[in-house]
């Protein structure tokens, strides 16, 4: 146990805390290069439940392990503040380092955003982590209970594993309260500038394309706005076109906008975001391109430490040779890096392993972040908020009160200039292999140890796995009228479908029986993203004369919804106002823009942000994925090698029909019916 500031407790919390975390009582994680990380996504939801808790938690920094408990109102209100780690004198020096520097005895050189400190930009040699596709489960991912003293465990016990670590330590001497300084520490390494940061580099490798144009770089921006990017992140462009860097500014400040909530000085952000953004001509030869990109981060990188997350927004075909070659040629050894892939991660089970193997081969697999910007929506985090931080779901969450699940995933527009990247795809492996089975996982998980992502992708990969292989019979295919495409659309081929229905089951003692219908498309009626959750009618129901319509309309349900308008809302049966007794069924309705009037953050922005955490729970790990893929793999060679044809639905219709008779099929009305 260290005491710390004896005198002023409080006013030492303050100083510490200051320029990360705005409000004393919150917790906050240390990381070893003694910079304060930020509570990361999943971890904010956590902040914001245990606001008035007085740092009565544990903040934990990934891969390093470190649990911080902070007690300020404790001991006669004086400020006490446990360290326990393992490597201790290696991350002792870093918090003594970080107490100084924030008691203003060494003073950074490098200053990031408004009041904020960039999310997890620690050091790592590199993002190690064991192979999932050979460890077993059981030995995957550490959680911070295995490695560390239990949470709650009382004060006497923390002092005495704080004192035993420290007679390990042979480095650290206490002085009044104070840790003093090492006499070496790599930690203390100052840059020639005198600067001890870590700076980042983002590399946004097919920078031309569509995506990168359209989502990537506009999430960057709105990141560096807000203070989430270091002022001197270096942001590169990299594909095989011979453009300048004034050709990529431009081309890219067509797409970045200053959002409602980000209008202060927007345009000199962007000037600034722009100053900081480089073109590289990767040419034909991506191994000579990925030497000239790593020369030319390393003209910017801080001496220091320096850190780089690659996206590739490249197409599926040029991924191998691209990860070959940045692996090779472009990753840095004085820092972390990451590489972002997107979906969808192969085309089926054999390529999806080939890909995940060469990945692996040159990467680890905590560097590896498969992308699904469907899954950066507020509407995927609330499944689990919504179920483990209430106790009005939770003990309902299964077999016995759920009667069906729907995933819903509809669009009414066409695929306009998409069409080249679908119809070689097609819907089940756009949306469906990552996106819905990612949504159904998370649903029906059970409670993971901690919010840990290792954690939650462990209980993922088990709901994957226990997924019955899907059956051509429990699935419905469609295809929106050619005549409908649009002028400049590329016509698709006949087989391709844009409309899916399916049937799936969960092979476990909490699903056993439960359908999970899902369906996506293009080209329907309506834009509607949304979960539902129908609940099993009451038994012997009291009330079954009163309800006017079929008793089955009248069940529970619980409603998800991202589009249109994100709500939450619970149907329930109500009486009528009125002398007689009839029921109503009512939607208690918690409608986002009405409660928060706040501009939602872009999916991109959230997931980007998750990377510079270094938290994956919203990305495949590389077990998930082959998971994914066996169960829809015999389901797909089965419609390619029998060419079955989509049913023809009209544009702005309802679908292909055949959905209903599956959803008659296995007992459930679509929502939409
Ligand atoms: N667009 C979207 O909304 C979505 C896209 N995705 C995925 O994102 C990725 C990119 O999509 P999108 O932007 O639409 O694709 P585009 O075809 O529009 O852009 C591809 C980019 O990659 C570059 N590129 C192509 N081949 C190579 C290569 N061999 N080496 C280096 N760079 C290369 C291209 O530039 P150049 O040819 O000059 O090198 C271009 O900048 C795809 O994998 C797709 O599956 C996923 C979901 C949605
Ligand atoms: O990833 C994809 O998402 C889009 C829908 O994304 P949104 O952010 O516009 O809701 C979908 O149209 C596309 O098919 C799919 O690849």
């Amino acid at each position: 146990m260290v005491d710390l500031q004896r005198s002023n407790p409080l006013k030492f919390m303050e100083l510490a805390i200051s320029g990360s975390i705005n409000s004393i009582g919150k917790q906050f994680a240390l990381r070893s290069d003694g910079r304060i990380h930020r509570p990361t996504s999943h971890y904010r939801s956590r902040f914001d439940c245990c606001a008035n808790s007085l740092f009565d938690g544990v903040v934990v920094g990934l891969d390093e392990l470190v649990l911080i408990k902070c007690h300020p109102l404790a001991f006669d209100g004086r400020a006490l503040l446990y360290v326990v780690a393992t490597k201790f004198s290696w991350r002792f020096c870093g918090l003594r380092y970080w107490m100084l520097e924030k008691l203003n005895f060494r003073k950074p050189e490098r200053k990031f955003g408004p009041g904020k400190e960039p999310r997890g930009l620690e050091i790592q040699g590199k993002d190690d982590f064991s192979d999932h596709l050979k460890a077993p489960l059981s030995s995957r991912g550490m959680a911070p209970e295995e490695a560390l003293p239990e949470m709650t465990h009382n004060v006497e016990e923390t002092k005495a594993s704080i004192s035993k670590l420290k007679e390990n330590t042979h480095q650290n001497v206490i002085s009044d309260g104070v840790e003093s300084l090492p006499k070496s520490s790599s930690l203390l390494k100052t840059s020639p500038q005198g600067g001890t940061a870590s700076s980042v580099c983002i590399a946004v490798i097919g920078a031309t394309g569509e995506l990168a144009r359209r989502k990537v770089f506009p999430a960057l921006f709105a990141l560096y706005y807000s203070g989430f990017l270091p002022e001197d992140v270096g942001i590169f462009g990299y594909s095989r076109k011979d453009l300048t860097d004034e050709d990529l500014r431009s081309l890219i400040a067509s797409t970045l906008t200053c959002r409602i909530d980000h209008q202060k000085n927007c345009g000199d952000k962007m000037d600034a975001f722009l100053n900081r953004t480089y073109y590289i001509n990767g040419g034909e030869n991506n191994k000579e391109g990925m030497k000239e990109l790593n020369a030319q981060m390393e003209k910017i990188e801080s001496d220091y430490k320096a850190n780089r997350i690659f996206y590739l927004s490249v197409p599926q075909e040029a991924l191998l040779d691209v990860t070959s070659s940045l692996a090779d040629y472009a990753q840095t050894s004085n820092g972390w890096n990451r590489i972002i892939i997107e979906k969808p991660f192969g085309f089926d089970a054999i390529s999806s392993n080939q890909l995940t193997r060469s990945l692996l081969s040159k990467f680890e697999e905590k560097q590896i972040y498969r992308i699904d910007h469907l899954l950066g929506k507020n509407i995927i985090e609330n499944i689990t908020v919504l179920r483990f931080s209430n106790l009005v779901f939770e003990p309902l969450w299964c077999r016995a009160f759920i009667r069906s699940v729907q995933v819903i995933l509809s669009e009414d527009c066409g695929l306009e200039t998409r069409g080249r990247y679908f119809d070689q795809y097609g819907i089940i492996r756009d949306v469906v292999q990552s996106h819905i089975l990612q949504t159904i996982a998370l649903f029906a998980m059970e409670p993971p140890v901690s919010l840990e992502d290792e954690d939650i992708r462990n209980e993922k990969v088990k709901v994957l796995r226990s997924i019955r292989k899907l059956e051509l019979g429990d699935v419905v295919l469609g295809q929106y009228k050619a005549s409908s495409m649009k002028k400049g659309e590329i016509y698709l081929n006949n087989l391709t479908p844009t409309f899916f229905a399916a049937a799936l089951y969960i092979d476990n003692a909490r699903w056993d029986g439960v359908p999970f219908l899902i369906k996506a498309g293009m080209g329907l009626i309506k834009h509607r993203v949304e979960i539902r959750i129908q609940f099993h009618n009451v038994p012997g129901n009291l009330y079954r004369e009163c309800i006017g319509n079929s008793i089955d309309l009248a069940t529970n349900e619980l409603i998800l919804r991202d589009v249109p308008d994100e709500a939450i809302l619970v149907k329930v049966n109500n009486k009528i106002p009125g002398l007689g007794l009839q029921l109503d069924a009512s939607e208690l309705n918690l409608l986002y823009k009405e409660k928060y009037n706040e501009e939602i953050p872009d999916s991109y922005e959230h997931l980007l942000l998750d990377v510079i955490d270094g938290d994956n729970h919203l990305f495949m790990r590389s077990d998930e994925v082959a998971a994914a893929w066996d169960i829809l793999t015999p389901v797909l060679n089965e419609i390619d090698k029998n060419n079955v044809a989509p049913e023809i639905y009209e544009f702005g219709g309802r679908g292909a029909t055949g959905a209903y008779y599956l959803g008659a099929k296995h007992g459930v009305r679509w929502a939409d019916e």
